[in-house]
């Protein structure tokens, strides 16, 4: 039995995830937990003819407690999302207690399940999601996520854009965090290779960097990247499906993850960013979740910069999360 759960179901991301995630035939049963609507969506995505079981719940009579028991994979994108102005970090205020009380459910119902956080902003979020994993005793770091996949596919399209290659086929490694110049395009790695201009590098990692304000300010107030969020975090949880349940190696996507699981290669990646304990990063999946922590690889001159520019904010971030759960008393 392989059961996914999306928590926020009913939401502009949860929506058209929760149909993609139904369309995943390694997926026999699908629960979609929100505080409005689930059942709704759960009884119209039921009438497809797929093999997972859709299932609805709402917060009374332990519905995220039945959600959550027995979960493989459990993506997050539950939340509210930016309007025109506003930053991700503007969401800290609303969105970390969402985050923090759906990881306590996670801690207490299904505390050996994948975890994909999309929730904003999730420089914060993923060490919200830790530290109170932590707290109860069930943190491992191998198994939390930070979704980043959609720079990753913003990256491939709008860098084909300018070389003419097929956007399926590029893959341009996004490493950092996910909120503007925490964001690290790593051109000088794009596959298959190309040479940009440095005016080409410039514009195109502002593109990259800010892409998600263009679709913020697009929908005018009526909020943020749901459609092209739902496909990439499809293609994430895909991803961790193949690795952990049909065992497929070599499984490489960046994720936003903590740096301090044994084993695996973030010792030396946390070294490269003057010790921040969260960071993006090529990572290799295994049937466990995280197989390796690549390191980043050979920066040009510029990409050095960047990374320059990114580790404050992120250091930042990652402190603002992580004192969300153990210093209450500064919220
Ligand atoms: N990681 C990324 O790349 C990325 C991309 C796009 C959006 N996001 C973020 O994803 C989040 C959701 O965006 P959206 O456009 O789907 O927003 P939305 O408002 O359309 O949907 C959010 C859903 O969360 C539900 N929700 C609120 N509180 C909840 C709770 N306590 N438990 C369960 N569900 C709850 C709401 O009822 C709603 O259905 C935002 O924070 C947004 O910033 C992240
Ligand atoms: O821009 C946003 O607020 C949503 C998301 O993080 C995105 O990158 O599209």
């Amino acid at each position: 039995m392989v059961k996914a759960v999306v928590l926020g179901a009913a939401g502009g991301i949860g929506q058209p995830l929760s149909l993609l995630l139904k369309l995943n035939d390694a997926i026999t049963e699908l629960a979609l937990y929100d505080i409005v609507n689930s059942p709704g969506v759960a009884a119209d995505l039921s009438h497809i003819n797929t093999p997972a079981k859709v299932t609805g719940y709402l917060p009374p009579n332990d519905g995220l407690k039945n959600a959550l028991t027995n979960a493989h994979l459990i993506v997050i994108p539950a939340g509210v999302p930016r309007k025109p102005g506003m930053s991700r970090d503007d969401l800290f205020k609303i969105n970390a207690g969402i985050v923090r009380d759906l990881a306590t459910g996670i801690a207490n119902y299904s505390p050996d399940a994948y975890v994909l956080v999309i929730s904003n902003p999730v420089n914060s979020t993923v060490p919200i999601i830790a530290e109170v994993l932590k707290k109860h005793g069930v943190f491992n770091a191998k198994k939390v996520f930070g979704v980043t996949t959609l720079d990753i596919v913003r990256a491939s399209t709008f860098t084909s854009s300018v070389s003419r290659a097929d956007p399926r086929e590029v893959r341009v490694p996004v490493v950092g965090g996910h909120s503007g110049v925490t964001i690290i395009p790593l051109l000088s790695q794009i596959s298959p290779p190309h040479t940009f201009n440095q005016e080409e590098i410039e514009s195109l990692t502002k593109r990259i960097q800010f892409g998600g304000d263009e679709v913020v300010k697009a929908k005018d107030g009526a909020g943020s990247a749901t459609l092209s969020m739902a496909q990439a975090g499809a293609r994430f949880a895909t991803s961790i499906l193949n690795a952990t349940v049909k065992g497929e190696s070599g499984i490489v996507e960046p994720s936003y993850v903590c740096l301090d699981a044994d084993g695996v290669g973030g010792k030396q990646v946390r070294i490269a960013v003057n010790g921040l304990s969260y960071f993006s990063s090529n990572i290799e999946l295994g049937k466990n979740g995280i197989e390796k922590i690549h390191p980043l690889g050979d920066l040009s001159e510029y990409e050095n910069k960047l990374l320059e520019a990114a580790i404050p904010e992120l250091r930042t971030n990652i402190n603002k999360g992580v004192s969300f759960i153990t210093d209450e008393s500064k919220f």
